[in-house]
């Protein structure tokens, strides 16, 4: 807290290629990943490893410009490490974003998908940011995760979507996440697409889980980078090249999206900064 004048009330995590939204910050104060304590680097083309502090539209905001994902190697309590660092700043309200695949029939490549619920796979069979012994200091022992993505926040969205004329992009949905790095096979996006998952993706779940933990409010939102091929007919195949461009052609978009949310978003200011961290 020594580094910045900035004390936080709105953490954005950005998703690969999404990573402009820190741009949009004033009065920046900027760390890369190796100069905080605790924090893992970078690994991803498309997540550039810094921490950024900013003013937005009258609220004081913190955007990792770069997440850590399981496949990179590092624990899930390293993956998650930064949202606690983000509750005991201050922070009120998470904003999560990805790149995620789509499942369902009517989402295109560029639409944006509102997260009202995920399927936490790796979660499912053990591998949650939860385990070990809980620290009570942030959160019960058994946290429900039937209410994790702020229905307030969605609605606003949709409402601010609306009205910046872009709604035919907008979808609601579940998003589900896989360990990766390997995008999914025919069969496993059939099993995905069957159990009733929107969008697939390899983030994002447990850090949900650990601001749910600890009381953070959260808004998530996937950006619909491609297909999952479902079929042995179809001849695409999905890159992460191809996962980053998209983010370009929509990043304006997500910016407005987000900028808006973060501008009307009330703040309650009832998480105070712990002055130790
Ligand atoms: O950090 P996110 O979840 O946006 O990144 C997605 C999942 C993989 O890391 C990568 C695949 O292209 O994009
Ligand atoms: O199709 C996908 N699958 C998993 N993760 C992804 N991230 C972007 N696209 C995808």
């Amino acid at each position: 807290m020594s580094q910045t004048k900035h004390r936080p009330q709105v953490a954005i995590i950005c998703g690969s290629g999404l990573g402009m939204l820190a741009d949009t910050l004033k009065c920046q104060d900027s760390f890369p990943y190796c100069d905080i304590p605790g924090f893992p680097q970078s690994t991803v083309k498309g997540h550039a490893g810094r921490l950024v502090f900013g003013e937005l539209k009258g609220k004081t905001c913190v955007c990792m410009q770069g997440r850590f994902h399981m496949y990179e190697g590092h624990s899930l309590c390293k993956t998650t490490f930064p949202v606690r660092v983000f509750k005991l700043l201050g922070v009120e309200t998470l904003i999560v974003t990805n790149a995620a695949g789509s499942l369902a029939d009517g989402f295109q490549p560029g639409d944006i998908m509102i997260i009202k619920d995920h399927v936490n796979f790796p979660g499912l069979v053990g591998l949650n940011p939860l385990t070990g012994p809980n620290d009570e200091k942030f959160g019960p022992r058994f946290p429900a995760m039937s209410d994790c993505y702020d229905k307030g926040l969605r609605c606003l969205a949709k409402e601010i979507a609306k009205q910046l004329g872009v709604s035919g992009l907008m979808h609601e949905g579940v998003y589900a996440m896989v360990g990766g790095p390997t995008f999914e096979t025919i069969a496993e996006a059939r099993l995905l697409h069957q159990l009733g998952v929107d969008a697939v993706g390899m983030s994002t779940a447990p850090e949900v889980v650990m601001a749910t933990h600890c009381g953070l409010r959260v808004f998530g939102i996937s950006l619909i980078t491609n297909k999952v091929v479902k079929s042995y007919e179809d001849s695409d195949s999905v890159n992460h090249d191809g996962v980053l461009e998209v983010g370009r052609l929509r990043s304006q978009t997500v910016q407005q999206l987000v900028t808006e949310l973060i501008s009307r978003m009330e703040i309650n200011n009832n998480n105070t900064p712990n002055n130790a961290v």
